[in-house]
């Protein structure tokens, strides 16, 4: 492996830009956050956020990483700057249709219903027929590794499962990118190396573009082609590192000595950030 292309990644600019000459599927420039309290939760972003790209938004507690995330999704809005969906149709008030999954660090299911009506509850809402959303929902279960577990309720299953059930929610849709907001944060370390690999499984498999919010290291080496180092007071872009490591990734690459030397490199990196 090459590990000049984490050595040498580039740093800390105040415009860090994607350009291999496609259209990002995620346009973010200028962006800052104010909340009502004063607040600067996140200052001057720019980022592209390309095609089947695996990418870790990564950094300390506060950094800004879930007000990022959430502004994507459309949960709150930038004070200043843009988010823009360059490949995407845009309604009549020039709003993108964004198509987009959400992971939440806490799975929120609806307690009283089945695991295959959770995963349903996206495709009734669109009015899919029901017949349909059914066979799409009990495929999408499989593909998580819940085959057998479709009359479950979620307090019958653990929370692992209950995080699979949620990601089985959010990609049911079929989305182009997958948003996650620390989901395996909750979970003992054997399952979180068990999800991160079924996760990556699926990314490979269904190709949709994967964000996801973390504060581990090595987590996001594991994950990710392109590590985003955020610093906090205020939120900011720090580092944007290239993971040179081929997938598929498994247990060779997790006990590897190419992971340990990455995972020092994003970690002195992440020293660097929170130190500046
Ligand atoms: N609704 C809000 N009103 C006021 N301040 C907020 C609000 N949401 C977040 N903040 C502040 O914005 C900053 C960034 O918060 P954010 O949750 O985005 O960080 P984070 O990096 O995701 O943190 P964590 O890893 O702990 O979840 C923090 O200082 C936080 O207190």
């Amino acid at each position: 492996m090459d590990h000049q292309a984490l050595d040498t990644a580039y740093l800390s600019t105040p415009t860090i830009r994607r350009t291999d000459g496609s259209k990002p599927l995620v346009c973010i420039r200028h962006v800052s956050k104010q909340f009502a309290n004063g607040t600067l939760a996140v200052r001057d972003v720019n980022l592209d956020l390309g095609t089947g790209e695996f990418i870790s938004l990564l950094g300390p507690s506060g950094c800004g990483k879930s007000t990022l995330l959430r502004m994507v999704a459309g949960l709150g809005t930038p004070s200043t700057g843009t988010i823009d969906w360059p490949t995407t149709n845009h309604d009549a008030s020039g709003k993108p249709q964004r198509d987009l999954g959400f992971v939440f660090q806490d799975p929120t299911l609806m307690p009283w219903a089945s695991a295959l009506a959770n995963v349903m509850m996206p495709l009734v809402l669109k009015h899919v027929p029901r017949r349909e959303a059914e066979a799409r929902a009990v495929e999408m279960l499989a593909l998580v590794g819940l085959k057998g577990f479709e009359t479950s309720y979620p307090r019958e299953l653990s929370g692992g499962m209950k995080m699979r059930v949620s990601i089985a929610r959010a990609l049911v849709m079929k989305p182009k990118i997958l948003l996650m907001d620390e989901p395996f944060a909750a979970l003992d370390e054997i399952t979180r190396h068990r999800l991160n690999d079924d996760l990556l499984e699926l990314w490979w498999r269904e190709k949709f573009t994967a964000v996801f919010v973390t504060h581990s290291v090595f987590e996001s080496v594991y994950l990710s082609k392109r590590i985003v180092v955020m610093a906090a007071r205020p939120g900011r872009v720090m580092a944007d590192l290239d993971v040179d490591a081929p997938y598929p990734r498994d247990d060779l690459f997790r006990t590897s000595s190419d992971y340990a030397h990455l995972c020092r490199v994003v970690s002195t990196k992440l020293k660097e950030a929170i130190g500046s």
